[in-house]
């Protein structure tokens, strides 16, 4: 793979969700040491910090079904914007979360760049509610469903195009735990989803190759949103909606070393570490090793 100069933003978003803790995912995770390691591997590598984000205390929630909605648009729109800039210079945008609320702003800033971008969700959940169908209203559970085009207008139309991605240049890689309304709309959409039962049955190998042939068909650039609750629990156990039966450690060191392989990566974000809720950073670890693979890091 070209070695791309990269850049790191923090999205230290806690609103997508109800647990606390998550907005310190950025700082764990480059305590974790992601610079050094990326450079190790033969990067240029800038960090050019956190777009601001405020604090739960300091707002009203809003509508319970969309709750946020207006300040989850705002930095959303932010970091569209930092995105983008760092695609126009020529550089990888790596996102530290955050909750995953805020891939609406990530995809919205590098999509636009592209004529028809992959998407690859590496996930224990779809994200594919809206307001109407979410059990929750957190949006952090509908950021799937905005970036194809579906949900609160407010939230789809960020940086003022929709939809961002297409449902046949998308990949649900892990997925475990969907809602009655997420399941309709995979149906609606024809959306590919690569269950854990798909994973057990036909192995983490063959679900990437699978994978990597979906999303790099007719696109001319690929994102990886990796929410570290697709991983099992035992592994990952610092994220704020735990769902057992994941994908293992090296289950997804596989996953990653594929896509490096396949060299097919424009963007990528990491997501949903909880440092309040972790075991001595493990997740935010996890996280790191996982972007050495990304980025070529190989065994031998
Ligand atoms: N990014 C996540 N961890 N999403 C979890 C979503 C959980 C549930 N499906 C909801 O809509 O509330
Ligand atoms: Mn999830
Ligand atoms: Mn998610």
């Amino acid at each position: 793979m070209e070695k791309k100069p990269i850049s790191i933003i923090g999205m230290p978003m806690d609103l997508g969700q109800g647990r606390r803790g998550v907005d310190m995912g950025p700082s764990a995770i480059r305590y974790a040491s992601a610079q050094s390691l990326l450079e190790g591997l033969g990067y240029e590598v800038e960090d050019i910090g956190d777009i601001s984000v405020p604090s739960p205390e300091s707002i009203q929630i809003g509508n319970p079904k969309l709750k946020y909605l207006t300040e989850i648009k705002d930095v959303c729109e932010k970091l569209s914007e930092t995105v983008s800039s760092v695609v126009e210079r020529k550089r990888f945008p790596l996102v530290f979360g955050g909750d995953h609320s805020m891939a609406i702003g990530t995809i919205a800033g590098v999509a636009k760049h592209y004529n028809n971008m992959g998407l690859i969700w590496f996930d224990a959940h779809g994200d594919l509610n809206t307001g109407k169908t979410s059990p929750s209203g957190n949006i952090h559970g509908m950021s799937l469903a905005v970036s194809l085009g579906i949900g609160d207008p407010d939230l789809v139309n960020i940086s003022g195009y929709a939809p961002k991605v297409r449902p046949e240049n998308t990949v649900i890689i892990g997925a475990r735990e969907l809602d009655p309304g997420e399941k309709e709309l995979i149906a609606q959409l024809g959306i590919k989803v690569f269950t854990m039962h798909e994973i057990d049955r036909l192995g983490m190998a063959r679900v990437m190759d699978e994978a990597i042939g979906i999303v790099s068909h007719d696109t001319d650039g690929v994102h990886l949103s990796l929410d570290l609750d697709g991983l099992d629990p035992k592994d990952a156990p610092g994220v704020g909606t735990p769902v057992p039966g994941g994908i293992t450690y090296r289950e997804s060191h596989l996953a990653m070393e594929m896509l490096a392989e396949a060299g097919i990566l424009t963007s990528a974000e990491f997501v949903e570490v909880n440092p309040i809720l972790d075991r001595e950073n493990q997740t935010a670890k996890v996280a790191v090793a996982l972007m050495g693979s990304v980025f070529g890091q190989k065994v031998l």
